[in-house]
């Protein structure tokens, strides 16, 4: 039988194409007319060996054997059998062989078919990456991943041109009288969104409501006259109002916003802010008087008190003032009333009087307004908000009035209390929100001109775990580097600044015996500058240039005055007294702690009323102050926060004037300032408009020998004060 070796051709390998070949076109897959498909190639048969053609030739000769003698015969099967194994080892391979051939063949068609289906719907390309699809733009108003709680997560947002007439938020003719005679005629944006979330009507809110929104824009109107409209109605006087603020001017300034709103209603209005004797301000919050009461009269008599325990706890005097026993008529009993509706105080205060002030209490609140929220809820505050918040959560029997029969706790009944939380830097950490108890909370944000981070690159998660912080939109905001060789002479930068500026609070004239005008004011240019502290950049413009600059910065002729922060009180008394002996005609005052209480509101007032045209201050007055129309704030020293800077910076640009901001930078405060995320240009938080943007204001100090002398004298005089 032949053997099917000799029958078949052994097709040529087709040549499959070679994976790890590099110059294989990986990219360039359009099929390439001149290179037929593999599977189209002739197979040709294979060239015959010399040693197989004689092989063949012996299996061809089969037939012939008959013709070939005996010898021949058996010459010719010795021959294959000495070859038949070689014959068939080579049979096997040659069978092997074509199978894998046939493998790659088929192989190689269908990997040519893909190709052929490839070209016909795919560009050629380079090496480049290909383009990809836009990634889907996530949704950040609801993130899965947030820990945060949906109402924070998703906010009321209230666009800042969205004002409406105080007419159209059902308030009471006498109230819209009293805001037109201060010159109100519209609701600012964040009043417009709240008051009628507050006030009753069809979008009334039957829960608690945070609000977020920039400095300067209203939030004290927002709170004041919902809750004189809601409590002037009521015609007993109870405290069912408690307004927490966390400085005395702040409780002053509310003071002034309640007046105004309440005019003519007869609610009874009282601040507590410890800058009068505790005993005072007992009286004023408590009246004491006796009713008729023989019953009560009885169970007080029969009542067993533990003597011991009683005077231990009790503070006599503190706590009653006299002794109320004495005074007492047969059958009656001591009773407490409120002498006011609406109280408004700093947390301390209000903890005093809980803890010491007999017959004051809250049992009767029905609104809790906490201004600047995520100060008072700090570490360093919260202590107070366990003081006074169970005493808000429950009602007390009659009974329970008295001190002496407090064992009727059990009959205490819940209720609800309004709250109101405020802050232009409202936080979002949910665990110091819960320490407020909150119910059915609904958050209100004021959008800005621009929701756009300051660094204007993706929105980081700490903005939006934080909540971002509007600057306000009329602010204009600088920096002025000083070089590392300049630092001593930081007092002369703002003594400059102050002489410079474009509505300037000192005469301008008595700079002739210290700085050359002409080389004074630099540009008010970009952030461009690669030096962090600016030494580098002191590009310093002609006199014609700075006037021209200084009106091109829009200077408001109605505004006045600096605010200037310091670091501390000691370094807002030490520049405030160094200025008094560099500048002596100068009108300083300060605000300090120490400066607190009634001396620290007639400086507010003197500065109010422009008897004063620089305000030194520590950041104390960086929360909430109303000074209309003040001109400018300059960061002596720098604000240890974005937090920190847009409170400072907002006492100025309020109700959408105009303002200026400026920032001495020292040289190592340069990164932080203008480059860092966690600082101000860059900031992770700050939102400012589309076109803001903070400008190096370069400054340059050139003093004469005399004038240098003079500066090193007032430094001296000042250690020397300072050392007693
Ligand atoms: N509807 C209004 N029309 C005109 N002026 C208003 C109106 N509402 C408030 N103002 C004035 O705007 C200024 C800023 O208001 P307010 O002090 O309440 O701001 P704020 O949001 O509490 O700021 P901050 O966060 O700094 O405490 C005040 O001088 C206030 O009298």
């Amino acid at each position: 039988m032949a053997s099917p070796f000799y029958n078949r051709y052994i097709p040529p390998q087709a040549k499959s194409p070679d994976l790890s070949d590099p110059s294989r076109p990986t990219k360039k897959r359009k099929k390439s007319k001149s290179a037929p498909p593999i599977s189209s190639q002739q197979t040709k048969p294979r060239e015959k060996s010399p040693e197989i053609a004689a092989l063949n030739c012996y299996n061809d000769g089969d037939a012939q054997v008959g013709s070939i003698g005996n010898e021949a015969v058996d010459h010719h099967v010795a021959i294959r059998n000495r070859h038949k194994s070689m014959l068939d080892k080579y049979d096997k391979a040659a069978k092997k062989s074509a199978e894998l051939a046939d493998e790659r063949t088929v192989a190689a068609e269908d990997d040519e078919g893909e190709r052929q289906e490839d070209a016909i719907d795919v560009e050629e390309h380079g090496l480049e990456p290909l383009p990809q699809p836009a990634p889907a733009k996530e949704d950040r108003k609801i993130s899965a991943f947030s820990a945060l709680p949906e109402w924070l997560q998703a906010p009321k947002l209230v666009k800042s041109t969205d004002t409406v007439p105080f007419e159209e938020l059902s308030l009471r003719r006498d109230t819209l009288t009293a805001l037109g005679k201060k010159g109100y005629s519209a609701a600012f944006a964040i009043q417009s969104a709240v008051l009628p979330m507050l006030l009753p009507g069809p979008k009334q809110h039957s829960g608690d409501i945070c609000i977020s929104a920039a400095t300067g824009s209203g939030k004290t109107l927002a709170y004041t006259l919902p809750m004189v409209q809601s409590l002037r109605e009521k015609p007993v006087t109870r405290l069912r109002g408690l307004i927490v603020v966390p400085t005395r001017e702040l409780v002053n300034q509310v003071r002034e916003s309640l007046d105004l709103c309440s005019a003519g209603s007869g609610l009874k209005i009282a601040t507590a802010v410890g800058s009068k004797p505790l005993k005072e301000e007992q009286e004023l919050l408590v009246e004491k008087g006796q009713r008729y009461d023989p019953e009560a009269y009885k169970a007080e008599q029969e009542k067993e008190i533990d003597e011991d325990e009683e005077l231990m706890d009790w503070d006599f005097d503190k706590k009653f003032g006299s002794n109320d026993y004495l005074e007492l008529f047969y059958n009656h009993v001591v009773v407490y009333t409120s002498r006011i509706d609406i109280l408004i105080c700093t947390p301390g205060r209000l903890v005093e009087h809980i803890q010491s002030t007999t017959g004051f209490t809250l049992e009767h609140v029905q609104w809790l307004v906490i201004d600047e929220a995520d100060r008072l809820l700090d570490e360093s505050f919260q202590q107070w908000i366990d003081v006074v918040l169970p005493g808000l959560e429950y009602v007390r029997p009659p009974d329970a009035l008295h001190p002496s029969r407090s064992n009727t706790s059990h009959l205490f009944r819940r209720r609800e209390v309004r709250k109101i939380i405020l802050s232009a830097t409202m936080t979002r950490d949910i665990s110091k929100l819960m320490t407020l108890n909150l119910k059915r909370p609904k958050f209100v944000v004021l959008e800005g001109g621009s929701q756009k981070l300051a660094n204007e690159e993706e929105d980081s998660p700490i903005a939006d775990e934080g909540g971002r912080v509007e600057v306000p939109s009329t602010l204009k905001e600088y920096g002025v580097p000083i070089s590392e060789h300049s630092t001593q002479d930081k007092p002369l930068y703002l003594i400059e600044l102050l002489e410079t500026k474009s509505n300037p609070p000192v005469s301008k004239r008595r700079r002739s015996s210290t700085i050359p005008a002409d080389k004074s004011e630099a540009s008010d240019s970009d952030t461009s500058s690669d030096s962090d502290d600016g030494s580098q950049n002191s590009d310093l413009l002609s006199k014609s240039d700075r006037i021209s600059n200084l009106a091109a910065a829009g200077a408001d002729p109605t505004s006045h005055g600096t605010l200037v922060f310091t670091e501390s009180n000691e370094q807002a008394v030490r520049l405030a007294r160094l200025l008094a002996l560099l500048r002596p005609s100068w009108q300083i005052g300060t605000l300090t702690k120490s400066t607190a209480g009634s001396s620290g509101r007639k400086t507010l007032a003197a500065f109010r009323k422009r008897k004063l045209s620089i305000l030194i201050a520590s950041d104390r007055a960086s929360r909430g102050l109303d000074i209309p129309d003040l001109a400018q704030v300059v960061n002596y020293d720098m604000p240890k926060s974005a937090t920190s800077y847009v409170h400072r910076v907002g006492r100025t640009a309020r109700a959408g004037k105009a303002g200026e901001a400026i920032t001495l930078v020292l040289h190592n405060q340069g990164k932080w300032f203008w480059k860092d995320r966690s600082g101000i240009v860059k900031s992770d938080v700050l939102v400012r408009g589309p076109d803001k943007r903070v400008g190096r204001r370069n400054l340059a100090i050139n003093m004469s020998e005399e004038e240098r002398g003079n500066y090193e004298k007032a430094l001296q005089t000042l250690g020397e004060e300072a050392n007693g």
